[in-house]
């Protein structure tokens, strides 16, 4: 296939999917040297609502800038139509991750809990998302991001028709937007509450296998039945009840779920015993203490494959200023970018949690010291799940808020702070500060 370009600067790679209102294609920013995805809508006969659309999405993506939403970098319109330029998730949408087999109620509160915060924002900005679903939510290295935002509207915003509301199968749409009501945060509770139970039990809520499933008798069901009872709900049930109550008033606000997934509660309650820092060597460490130590990790394969990579133009190690280790360190033959930092965090969780020897490993051996428990706490762990990293390649650190399961806690979500030194080319954790939330 012959490769082209869009605005002399967006070369198209493959198309990765397809909506109802376009598709969309991964491509290479020529100028900025990254992948985007691009979303092609309308066409050079009809671009006027599609333009008006596309131009919504790139302005409430915007005015939102947070991390568990697609970011929107740009819009441009050619002679074929309007394309909306987005940060590339390299991942799978929820609707197919969901396909292979339902999640676990540990793994879905997990994914959805960034999703239920990003929306807590908009609804804080006055904006409805109105197309909640699992379609619209992608799963890739950063955890779940929303995206669609064509048809949300902030609410003070009456120009967008009702045409352009139900683009999919109407499963996730609330008994009152379903028939015929305004749509509300309350509404967008419903659908993420719907979103929930298509993770929980692999299909849509209200889907009957003995039954007609076409979109009015959903929509019927939707309006004339109680909300859908998942008995594998677990902790979840409680709040899938409210958040999918028929009457918008009885629902829990945005920010409520959000902290339900997230397990806030939970920790709030630990917040008092953990250590800002992790303890010194020796004695009967607590839980939390582990915790701290828990998160002095390192995180390898990258730097495995960064080693074997050869090397630059010059030949030349990077050179780097910013030492914190006390050990002799050699030079690194890449300097420590904050994308090597933050992948090192997200490898380091995955590796520590399915082998915690090999994560001890990792460990300095000063810190491996001060670390007794660092096996059973790895052990006892279920479904840990990052939920955003940042990087301070400058301050050797890297920050990241991740949620785990513990048998009789449920979900805890945590702040830990990294402290990396450098040896042999190959990144360490020194030091680590943990903290709730
Ligand atoms: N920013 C992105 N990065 C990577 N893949 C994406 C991105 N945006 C969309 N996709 C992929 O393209 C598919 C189609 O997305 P799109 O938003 O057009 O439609 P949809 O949400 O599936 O359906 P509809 O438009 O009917 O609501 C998604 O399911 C996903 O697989």
């Amino acid at each position: 296939m012959t490769s082209q370009r869009v605005a002399g600067r967006y070369t198209l790679e493959r198309e990765i999917g397809r909506g109802a209102n376009g598709a969309v294609w991964s491509a290479y920013d020529e100028v900025l040297g990254r992948r985007v995805a691009l979303k092609r809508l309308g066409s050079a006969s009809g671009l006027g609502s599609d333009a008006v659309r596309a131009e919504r999405e790139a302005r409430l993506a915007a005015q939102l800038g947070h991390p568990s939403v697609v970011a929107v970098y740009d819009l441009v319109t050619t002679d074929g139509g309007a394309w909306l330029v987005m940060e590339y998730v390299d991942g799978r949408a929820l609707s197919t991750v969901v396909r292979d087999a339902p999640l676990s109620p540990d793994d879905a509160a997990a994914l959805l809990a960034p999703v239920a915060d990003a929306l807590a924002q908009a609804h804080a900005l006055g904006i409805v998302h109105r197309d909640v679903k699992p379609s619209n939510i992608l799963a890739g290295p950063e955890g779940a991001k929303l995206t669609d935002f064509g048809i949300a509207r902030g609410s003070d915003d009456a120009t967008l028709t009702r045409t352009g509301l139900v683009t999919g199968s109407p499963a996730y749409l609330a008994p009152e937007v379903a028939t015929g009501g305004h749509a509300t945060p309350a509404s967008d509770v419903w659908s993420l509450g719907a979103t929930l139970v298509h993770l929980l039990t692999g299909r849509p809520p209200y889907h009957r296998d003995d039954r007609d499933n076409g979109p009015l008798a959903v929509v019927y069901r939707i309006a004339h039945e109680d909300p859908p009872v998942v008995p594998d709900a677990e902790w979840l049930g409680p709040l899938l009840a409210r958040a999918m109550a028929k009457d918008p008033q009885s629902r829990p606000a945005m920010a409520e779920v959000r902290d339900h997934l997230a397990g806030t509660a939970v920790v709030a309650e630990r917040t008092t015993e953990l250590p800002a820092a992790p303890p010194a060597r020796g004695g009967n460490r607590s839980r939390a203490g582990v915790v701290a130590a828990a998160a002095a990790v390192v995180v390898v394969l990258v730097v495995a494959v960064l080693l074997l990579r050869p090397d630059g133009d010059d030949g030349t190690p990077a050179a780097r200023s910013t030492a914190t280790s006390s050990s002799p360190a050699a030079p690194s033959p890449t300097a420590p970018t904050a994308d090597r930092l933050t992948t090192f965090a997200q490898e380091y969780v995955d590796t520590a949690h399915s082998d915690p020897a090999q994560g001890f490993a990792m460990l300095t051996p000063a810190y491996q010291a001060a670390s007794p428990g660092y096996a059973d706490f790895w052990g006892a762990m279920r479904n840990p799940t990052i939920l955003d990293v940042t990087a301070d390649p400058a301050a050797m650190t890297v920050t990241y808020r991740y949620s785990y399961g513990l048998p009789g806690k449920g979900r805890v979500t945590e702040r830990v702070t990294l402290r990396l030194v450098e040896q042999d080319g190959v990144l360490l954790i020194d030091g680590a500060d943990s903290a709730a939330g």
